[in-house]
């Protein structure tokens, strides 16, 4: 389901309980192996920024001696640079492979809890039909999570080397930068460290520019996403009703409905487009005119002759490093931007699968055969009464078909049997673990004809013989062989062939209680008698419950209950029953 609603403007508690979405892995039972892990790349880049700091006195000992043509020096100093390159190569290496792992290792975990959270409580059909809001889970299972720890693990380190950087460089940058003396309005003015100072304002004044240009790029980047999702669950419904819209030649309404999807994409996409080019002509700016500053800086020690060249290739080497750390913030705006648009969809989802279930309609779990219903009201979402059953009783084995008009409310009915119609209030009472749904349009997962038959248990779970028999018995005697096939079924079976692959099923799990939603409706006469007869042979003590507008099943049916203007009314379903309609073998 789809529902892409502008995002909202979020509050700071809001946007804290957003960020709150990275914390669950690095408190959970599994948490020592990734903190060694962080410790260590943390601690690697400690050594990195401090062979940094040593390539910057290097390099001054290595240009006051060359350009005082001290030879001999010069090639003393090289062997430790070579060392000391081995080992800052070593550290990036390590480091990347060990954020990599860790990234990986933190993604599956993260997305098993997702799954576990969203196939449970039926969370996932929630999200689809409307009692809980939610959009594009797929998106976010899939995705968002692998976004997000690759960006937050990327980020968090840079932004742990930018600090370690800043901080060790700012030292240097005091140290060798020594103080400025000048006079204003009469006033002597002494600055110490006048140029980190210099460079610290300078790159926190572009900052500012930066934040203000580009945090409407959050906003528009969280848009985005959902428009992509949008659309590729637009292509994804095409691809599943290729026939339908085939039969109606609906080509030219899927363009249409596709194009307003790419006039959104479009829009949306000229303003994402526009704040990035802000954000990034700032920050090349500022990039490219940065020398300019220091050189303006230097000037005042330029003027008094008190600058080597040696001293000169280390102040621009601290210079760098420390824009380069505080401009990491700049630099890292669009990452930093998607990274809050990833982490709010998530936590939206997180809300979304962990939303409590507020149905009154209370299921009891009998462990007997049979169904009591006492005093239950069922309700359309939108508040309106749908229909009543004040009591109803199934006694064990017995077989009842459901009737009524079309929008009565039948599958309704079902639906809150089954635990999933959250609207209305009562009773149900069944034996919850031995009761077994088929809907009209069975559910066949991609794999072998034997996981699709043996579904949701494991396709081992029954003998060879027993598969072949149930095949036979639904009429399907030319699939035995094709038991190890693997295929996109939905797509390769009738729908008659589908819904008699559902009834084998029932054979092979033998429920105490089955509840069957039009579930032989596009099976011929002949076939449905037959499957029918088959379930009644195989499964006399079950108690079937079936819904049907057809009269070929009729007869199979004792009891009847019709479904009218709100009500219920049970009778004798063989008064009813065409005469035609009689089983042959029941
Ligand atoms: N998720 C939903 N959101 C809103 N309305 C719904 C939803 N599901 C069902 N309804 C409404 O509830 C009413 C009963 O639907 P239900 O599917 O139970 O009818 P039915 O008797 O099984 O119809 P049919 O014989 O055509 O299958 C219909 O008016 C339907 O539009």
């Amino acid at each position: 389901m789809r529902r892409t609603d502008p995002p909202a403007r979020h509050s700071i508690r809001h946007s804290l309980s957003d960020w709150a979405v990275l914390l669950p892995y690095w408190r959970s039972r599994e948490k020592w192996v990734p903190l060694a892990m962080l410790a260590t790349i943390v601690g690697l880049s400690f050594v990195y920024v401090r062979t940094a700091v040593w390539f910057g006195r290097w390099n001054q000992h290595f240009f006051d001696a060359m350009f005082a043509y001290r030879v001999e020096t010069c090639l003393w100093l090289l062997p430790a640079y070579i060392g000391v390159c081995i080992l800052s190569s070593g550290c990036y290496v390590l480091q990347t492979y060990l954020t990599q792992v860790l990234s990986m290792r933190w993604r599956l975990w993260n997305t098993r809890v997702y799954l576990r959270q969203y196939l449970s409580h039926t969370a996932y059909y929630r999200m689809e039909h409307g009692a809980a809001t939610g959009d594009n889970p797929d998106q976010r299972i899939a995705d968002d999570l692998s976004q997000m720890t690759v960006l937050s693990l990327r980020m968090g380190l840079d932004g742990i080397q930018a600090v370690t950087t800043l901080l060790s460089f700012s030292i240097v940058l005091w140290d060798i930068g020594g103080s400025i003396n000048f006079n204003c309005l009469g006033h002597h003015i002494h600055v110490s460290g006048y140029l980190l100072l210099g460079t610290v304002l300078a790159t926190l004044g572009a900052s500012v520019v930066m934040e203000r240009l580009g945090s409407p790029l959050v906003e528009a980047d969280y848009r985005q996403q959902h428009f992509d999702a949008d659309l590729r669950a637009d292509l994804l419904d095409i691809r599943r009703n290729s026939e339908q819209i085939a039969f109606c030649r609906g080509e030219d309404a899927e363009k249409l409905r596709l194009s307003h999807n790419l006039r959104t994409i479009a829009h949306n996409w000229r303003s994402v487009v526009t704040y990035t080019w802000r954000a990034n002509f700032v920050g090349d700016l500022f990039n490219g005119t940065a020398s300019i500053i220091l050189w303006v800086l230097l000037l005042p020690r330029l003027a008094a002759h008190a600058l080597t060249f040696g001293e000169y290739s280390r102040i621009n080497a601290a210079f760098m490093q420390v824009r380069r750390s505080l401009q990491w913030f700049m630099n890292n705006y669009t990452d930093l931007a998607t990274l809050r648009s990833v982490l709010q969809r998530l936590h939206e989802f997180e809300r979304t699968v962990r939303q409590p279930s507020r149905t009154r309609i209370t299921r009891i779990d009998t462990q007997a055969p049979g169904l009591d219903i006492h005093d239950l009201v069922l309700d359309r979402p939108d508040g309106g009464r749908l229909v009543q059953i004040p009591a109803l009783h199934v006694g064990g084995g017995e077989r009842w078909l459901v009737r009524g008009a079309s929008g009565s409310g039948k599958s309704t009915l079902l639906r809150a049997i089954a635990g999933l119609w959250e609207h209305g209030h009562g009773t149900i009472a069944l034996d919850i673990g031995d009761s077994m749904f088929l809907p009209q349009r069975a559910y066949l997962p991609p794999g072998s004809l034997r996981a699709v038959l043996a579904y949701p248990r494991a396709a081992d779970s029954h003998e060879d013989v027993r598969y072949a028999a149930v095949l036979r018995t639904v009429n399907l005697d030319r699939h035995v062989a094709r038991l190890d096939e693997t295929a996109q079924w939905d797509a390769v079976l009738s729908p008659g062939e589908a819904q008699r692959i559902a009834i084998a099923r029932v054979l092979l799990q033998r429920p105490g209680l089955l509840f069957m939603d039009e579930a032989t409706s596009a099976l011929d006469a002949d076939n449905t008698r037959r499957v029918h007869a088959a379930l009644l042979a195989a499964l006399p003590r079950t108690t079937i419950i079936s819904i049907s507008h057809h009269d070929g099943p009729c007869a199979f049916y004792p009891h009847e209950l019709l479904l009218e203007g709100g009500r219920v009314i049970t009778r004798i379903a063989h008064d009813t029953c065409p005469q035609d309609a009689a089983p042959h073998s029941p």
